[in-house]
Parts: C-alpha cells; sequence; structure tokens
C-alpha cells in the first residue's frame, strides 16, 4: 500500500508529533520526489529536515538506515532527530526529522568556485563513503542529486532510500550511475558498486549538459564502460584524479579505503593545491589540509 501525499503543508503550519509530542514549524518546502515532500522545518531556535508522504515502505528502510548510521560513530552521529507520525485529515502520516544540511548541489558549487575544487569535494565523498561502507551499509544511489556541498567543500549525502545492508541486492539506483546498465558488474551491494558511482558522478560533475545528453541516449549494445573511460580521458580537469578514477570504474577496488587513499595521493600531487598560484587556491589548500588534519582525527578517535 502506498500513501499518496499530494497536499503540501503551508509556512507556518504548526506539526505535532502523535507519539514524541514535539512541535515544528514548516517554513518551506526542500524539495519533493514521486510521493512525499521535503520540509525545512523549525524547533525553537534549531533547523531542520522533515520528510513526509512516502510509501510505508520506502520510509521505513530509510528510517531504518538512518537510525543505524545515527547511532554509529561517524559523522552520521544524531543524523536522524525524531521518527513521528502526524495526524492529519483523519489518517497517520508518518515522518522523520533529520539534520538540515545548508549546501548546493555539486555542479552548482564547482560553477561558482571553479573545477578545482572537484579533488577536495571527491575527497569528502570518498570519506563519506567510507563512513558508511564500515558500518556494513553501501548507498546504492549515489547521484549528484542525492549530495549537498556545504561552503567549504563539505559533502553530505541525502535521500537514504537506496542505503542497503552490503551483500543484497541494490534496491534503488540511477541508470547511468549504475554499473549493471554500463555492463560492468551486478546489482550487488558492495562497495565496488558505490565507487563506480562515484567515478560517474565525478566525471558528470565536470561535463557540459550536452555531453551528459548523449551518453543518457546510447543504445544498449553501445554501451560499455569504455565510453566513460573515453569521456574521463579527455577531460583535462579529471587528469590529476584519473587513476582513482580509473580503477573505481574497472571495478578494481574492494574497498573504498583504497580508493580514498589513492585520490589523497593524487589529487595532493595537483599543483593548484601543491603550489597555490593565487588567493583562491591557497585558500583551496587550507581547506583540503584542514579535511586531511580532520579526518585523521577522526581515524584516531573512532578506531
Ligand atoms: N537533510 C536535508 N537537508 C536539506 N535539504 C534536503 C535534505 N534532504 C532532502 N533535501 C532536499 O529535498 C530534496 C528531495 O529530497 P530527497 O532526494 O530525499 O527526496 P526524494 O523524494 O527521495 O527525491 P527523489 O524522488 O529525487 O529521489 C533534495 O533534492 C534536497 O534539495
Amino acid at each position: 500500500m502506498t500513501t499518496s501525499f499530494e497536499r503540501e503543508w503551508q509556512p507556518g503550519t504548526t506539526l505535532n508529533g502523535k507519539w514524541n509530542k514535539r512541535q515544528y514549524r514548516v517554513e518551506r518546502v526542500l524539495g519533493a520526489g514521486a510521493n512525499g515532500k521535503v520540509y525545512l522545518v523549525s524547533r525553537g531556535k534549531l533547523a531542520y529536515a522533515l520528510k513526509a508522504g512516502y510509501s510505508p515502505a520506502e520510509h521505513q528502510s530509510e528510517v531504518n538506515a538512518l537510525k543505524v548510521l545515527s547511532e554509529s560513530n561517524t559523522s552520521f552521529q544524531n543524523y536522524l532527530f525524531d521518527v513521528d507520525d502526524y495526524h492529519f485529515d483523519g489518517t497517520d502520516i508518518p515522518f522523520y526529522v533529520m539534520r538540515y544540511v545548508d549546501g548546493q548541489s555539486m555542479t552548482d558549487f564547482l560553477l561558482r568556485h571553479g573545477r578545482d575544487w572537484v579533488y577536495l569535494i571527491g575527497l569528502n565523498t570518498l570519506r563519506k563513503l567510507t563512513e558508511l561502507h564500515s558500518e556494513g551499509y553501501v548507498f546504492g544511489d549515489i547521484k549528484l542529486q542525492n549530495m549537498l556541498v556545504g561552503g567549504y567543500g563539505d559533502v553530505e549525502l541525502i535521500d537514504f532510500g537506496g542505503v542497503t545492508p552490503k551483500g543484497r541486492s541494490v534496491k534503488q539506483f540511477t541508470e547511468i550511475y549504475d554499473r549493471g546498465y554500463w555492463g560492468a558488474g551486478a546489482r550487488i551491494a558492495d562497495e565496488a558498486y558505490d565507487l563506480f558511482a562515484f567515478a560517474v558522478l565525478v566525471i558528470s560533475s565536470v561535463q557540459s549538459a550536452h555531453r551528459m545528453a548523449v551518453i543518457d541516449k546510447l543504445l544498449p549494445q553501445t554501451r560499455s564502460v569504455d565510453v566513460l573511460l573515453d569521456m574521463l580521458n579527455t577531460t583535462a580537469a579529471l587528469q590529476p584524479v584519473a587513476v582513482p578514477l580509473r580503477r573505481a570504474l574497472l571495478g578494481q577496488y574492494h574497498t573504498s579505503k583504497q580508493a580514498l587513499a589513492d585520490w589523497r595521493k593524487q589529487s595532493l600531487r595537483q599543483p593548484s593545491l601543491a603550489h597555490p598560484p593565487s588567493g583562491r587556491a591557497s585558500w583551496l589548500r587550507l581547506c583540503f589540509a584542514a579535511s586531511l588534519l580532520l579526518f585523521g582525527f577522526s581515524l584516531y578517535m573512532y578506531w
């Protein structure tokens, strides 16, 4: 059974949780999917994102994954804030409340700040994946629309509908990011599955819309990982990280930790990070260094 939830809650609406008795004020809609919506809500002075109106199965599977991640000693800790029902028009509408991520899409970020940031954003995305993988899950539906980039190139994954325990069939994916679509492997949740999608994400983040539209229309018989490798080889901006991207496309990593180590090694050779010629590059280098330090510190704390 699916709960179709067409109605949109207007700014100023107060939502009262039926079981946990928390109260939220709707500020605005952040985004909408096939059935449900994500709202920016406030509770006192704090802002959250509230997701409601999705099918019970979808809702439950996202909540299950988020509960595990929220209790882990990773940057996902406390991501999930509340799970409850809202009694509305005679029915109970399940919702969950999570961390509000104030960010923009990776493509918008790169357009605004420059393609050099792709190395830091890639690094931060791989860090997120290593954390998720260490908890026994695979993200599944990695794509540009499912991540947000903050002001310092920090990355947050959103939409946990595709999160799948390792070893199971991937339950939600988007064709061009899916290795099965490219004939490059099974739709089984392993770390390499996410790494393939990660490579497509990075490659597509710096392509023109026209070039992406071409690969979207490829016939099954012309679809192969060679198309993606060719795209990678002909994108100058990605050459500093071509080695980890190529390996990810070819399924040569068993773990995201190996990919992260390679990414770090290769991207540090990038001249704009190694020898900053301008103010922007030195700022970028600082963020990169701070990011590495933070990651080292988290490793020290958690392992
Ligand atoms: N935690 C969050 N913080 C800020 N914005 C968010 C958050 N979660 C979701 N959003 C916004 O809401 C939009 C829709 O969220 P999400 O992708 O989870 O919904 P969806 O219905 O599953 O989408 P789709 O049908 O495209 O998979 C996102 O694109 C993003 O703009």
